[in-house]
């Protein structure tokens, strides 16, 4: 039998249930017209946890994190912030419950007339801080995203990635209970928002920092989000702990947003498939978690010699969990049953996706 840890176990930490939400919302409603931009959401993001919010344009997230800092007013609905309601509040009584979120963007929003280090310490002259202890936080801060020696340098001098770092330091100062990155990283290159990605990553550890991580892009969640939630219409249409959605997605959207990012059958190959059985049969292979460490593929060979023909796909490792897809053809028809069945009893989930009368 295997001695891997189970599924739950891996998959979230074990004293993340016990841990208090930072942000719950409940049922909230938001209609522009006949547009809902937000149909009935209800989410919660705990304590020190990195949450993925991810919908294509148009799918409400700007509208949900308007709702969260008080610039909307959800038609219905509960908008908690550490157990206080924002969405019932007056203007006055916003404004404290806003400090305790702290906001990045993609286009950063960086005064340009400020220093990177009077950028850092605004929030904390609005709060009334004495210049010393502001400029003192702010230090600590830069040292905290590693650009202490930008200090008194401008943001027309940094580059994206570095201007970021400062957007992070900023959002860091006031301590508050919630980080939410905005498209973040949408403006930077692969590598530097590798990098961003991995700030926060630190910082959310370090820290106990609970983000959420509002994008289009599957590959932000894959890299550091420990859940995933899907907006699509206005509504949550898929989720769960990040590594068990991509091994099986169930919504139409998250399987179109995860397109990009997982292996998928070669355009050539899936133009001429077919649905009548005449040919060689493609299948889909997917399996995760434990059973994904198994070498199931050399054990097919080694049962059934020859069946099949490996034509794509690979490993990923999300949350520390093999999460494996690959493309198989099997060539004689009669071997189709067999090998069906051996990737069944394996706990592997198969499709055939058509076949291939005129294999290359
Ligand atoms: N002030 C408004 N007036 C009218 N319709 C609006 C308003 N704000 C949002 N909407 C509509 O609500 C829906 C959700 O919009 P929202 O901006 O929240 O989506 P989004 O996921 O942030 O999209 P994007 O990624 O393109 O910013 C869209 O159909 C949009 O046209």
């Amino acid at each position: 039998m295997n001695s891997h840890p189970t599924v739950a176990a891996t998959a979230v930490p074990q004293d993340a249930e016990d841990k208090p939400d930072v942000v719950r919302l409940t049922d909230v409603r938001r209609h522009f017209g006949k547009t809902a931009a937000l149909d009935g959401v209800s989410l919660s993001v705990r304590k020190g946890e990195i949450l993925g919010l991810i919908g294509r344009s148009g799918a409400g997230k700007s509208t949900l994190i308007r709702c969260l800092n008080g610039l909307e007013r959800p038609d219905s609905g509960r908008v908690l912030i550490e157990g206080r309601d924002i969405a019932g509040v007056s203007e006055k009584q916003l404004q404290p419950l806003r400090r305790k979120i702290g906001m990045i963007f993609q286009h950063f929003n960086l005064l340009s007339a400020k220093t990177v280090e009077e950028n850092v310490a605004l929030p904390l002259k609005i709060e009334g801080l004495p210049k010393a202890a502001r400029f003192k936080r702010a230090a600590e801060l830069l040292d905290l995203v590693g650009l202490s020696e930008k200090a008194k340098a401008y943001p027309s001098a940094l580059s994206g990635g570095q201007k970021q770092r400062v957007g992070i330091a900023r959002a860091l100062a006031a301590r508050p209970a919630l980080l939410l990155s905005d498209e973040a990283t949408s403006a930077l290159d692969p590598e530097t928002t590798h990098a961003i990605l991995a700030l926060l990553k630190d910082i959310n550890k370090k820290l106990d920092l609970t983000i959420l991580l509002i994008t289009h892009e599957m590959e932000v969640v894959r890299n550091i989000a420990d859940r995933v939630v899907v907006i699509d219409g206005g509504r949550i249409v898929e989720e769960g702990a990040v590594w068990s959605v991509f091994a099986n997605p169930q919504s139409v959207t998250t399987r179109s947003l995860l397109s990009t990012i997982r292996p998928q059958l070669p355009d050539h190959i899936a133009k001429k498939l077919r649905q009548s059985p005449d040919g060689e049969a493609i299948l889909s292979v997917d399996l995760a978690g434990p059973h994904a460490s198994s070498p199931l593929l050399a054990d097919l060979s080694a049962e059934l010699p020859n069946a099949f023909r490996l034509i794509h796909g690979g490993i990923d490792h999300i949350q520390e969990q093999p999460v494996a897809r690959f493309f198989i053809g099997v060539p004689d028809p009669s071997r189709l049953t067999p090998v069906l069945q051996f990737l069944k009893g394996r706990s592997a989930r198969v499709e055939v996706l058509g076949y291939d009368a005129r294999p290359v």
